[in-house]
């Protein structure tokens, strides 16, 4: 039997169907423009506000350097049938660079393809690298255990520090503990945030689609082009306020233009809802607001940087290794995929935070002090850093797969 909250929606669909009103979706990132396609293809009229004078939210393919760089998302996580944007992707013929398969221990990367180095530029040995990543992964199983059976939650951070303080065979010292501080900024890049704010439970119970993870090298923009394609899309327009009377819905924007709608789907991000910037009135259900609290916001920045030709070694990844995950570093070679000599600078958390404060030149040539430092010998071929051979987005909400956790401890 259909559960109170179907046989509404049910009844909501029935209603949009036979309305002369539109439905209208909040936001135009691929949230908004999946259900809009999805909604335009099944005859409901649709229209869609974007607060932004582009489509694609959190997906940016930017241009500048004469071929796509994705500047927001840019791996298909789940290469598989499965995996809802596959059809669409296949069907524009847009080649997936797979950079790890499904098991990788260091998140969407491979073992194989990456590159190393401590902050004197001396290589860290590869096998070195592979024995911390089985520590890492025991790590994993020891957090497994110590969460299993509870519903209490704690950082990984936290949850990190009480294994090892049970099993301090699983310490590491010197250049391992380095490397082991690599593997949780990875972590922490996976997320979108310091290892003090992402659920450990939460990271634990994670389940991705298999297929491993494939890198859009020509961009994501088709995909977002393709959902867009024939919809009836406003730019520049913000929403500020959204009331549901008499059966209909009102949506009001910053420019106090209203749009009257048979029923409005909310597909801004996750930060805009938390900071209270769209009023609804009736307000939201409590189960809602809830769900809106029980969830953190983090933080993922890309530098991009242009090089007359590469001068790093033929591998997906380089990186730091430091005493601290903030204190590492973590590059893209888009040259090894693509074959363009670009280097993307991704850090997240705190440091992404700490980097956004920075002029975009400042933030650039951070970048490039973290690339010499891996490689001294490699900062005389970047050309001049000029808005042409650089390019700095900083993303200031991004939704982060992160649950506060209460303030109680485990029992151990
Ligand atoms: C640097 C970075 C790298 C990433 N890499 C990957 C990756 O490789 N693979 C992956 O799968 N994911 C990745 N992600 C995450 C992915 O980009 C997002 O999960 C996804 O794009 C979110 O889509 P969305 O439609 O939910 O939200 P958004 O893309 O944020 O879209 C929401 C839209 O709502 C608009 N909006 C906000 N407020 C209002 C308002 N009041 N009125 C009207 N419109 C409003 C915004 O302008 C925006 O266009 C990455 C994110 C970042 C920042």
């Amino acid at each position: 039997m259909p559960s109170g909250s179907s046989l509404y929606l049910q009844s909501a669909v029935e209603k949009s169907r036979s309305s002369s009103l539109p439905i209208v979706v909040i936001g135009a990132g691929i949230a908004g423009l999946g259900a809009a396609r999805r909604l335009h293809e099944a005859g409901f009229q649709v229209t869609i506000l974007e607060s932004r004078d582009r489509i694609g939210g959190r997906i940016d393919t930017n241009y500048e350097f004469g071929f796509p760089v994705d500047m927001g998302a840019s791996w298909l996580h789940g290469a598989c049938a499965q995996n809802p944007l596959t059809p669409l992707i296949a069907s524009l013929h847009l080649p997936l660079y797979q950079t790890s398969g499904e098991n990788s221990v260091l998140y969407d990367h491979d073992l194989e393809s990456y590159a190393l180095f401590d902050m004197d530029g001396h290589q860290v040995p590869p096998d070195l690298v592979t024995k911390v990543g089985n520590v890492f992964e025991q790590l994993v199983e020891e957090i497994k255990k110590l969460l299993g059976g509870t519903t209490e939650d704690i950082s990984v951070r936290k949850a990190i520090e009480i294994v090892l303080e049970r099993r301090p065979d699983l310490r590491l010292q010197g250049l391992c503990q380095k490397v082991m501080q690599w593997y949780i900024c990875r972590l922490e890049g996976w997320f979108a945030a310091d290892a003090d704010n992402i659920s450990a439970s939460f990271w634990i119970e994670e389940e991705l689609l298999g297929g491993g993870h494939g890198l859009m090298i020509k961009g994501y923009a088709p995909v977002v082009q393709a959902l867009a394609e024939g919809l009836n899309i406003h730019l520049n327009c913000r929403v500020k306020h959204i009331q549901r009377k008499f059966g209909e819905v009102e949506v009001t924007a910053e420019d106090n233009r209203v749009w009257k709608a048979s029923a409005a789907i909310v597909c801004v991000p996750l930060g805009v809802l938390k900071a209270d910037l769209i009023k609804f009135e009736p307000p939201l259900p409590d189960w809602k607001m809830a769900a809106l609290d029980e969830m953190g916001v983090g933080k993922e920045n890309k530098i991009a940087l242009y090089f007359k030709e590469a001068c790093w070694p033929n591998v997906d990844f380089l990186g730091i290794v430091a005493t601290t995950s903030y204190g590492c570093s973590y590059f893209l070679n888009l040259h090894k995929a693509t074959g363009h000599p670009v280097l993307v600078y991704m850090p997240a958390g705190q440091l992404a935070d700490d980097i956004e404060r920075l002029s975009d030149e400042a933030a650039a040539r951070f970048a490039v002090m973290q690339l010499k430092r891996m490689l001294p010998g490699a900062a005389a071929p970047v050309t001049p850093l000029t808005p042409a051979s650089v390019y700095v987005l900083s993303f200031k909400i991004i939704v982060a797969k992160v649950r506060p956790w209460p303030s109680r401890r485990i029992h151990l």
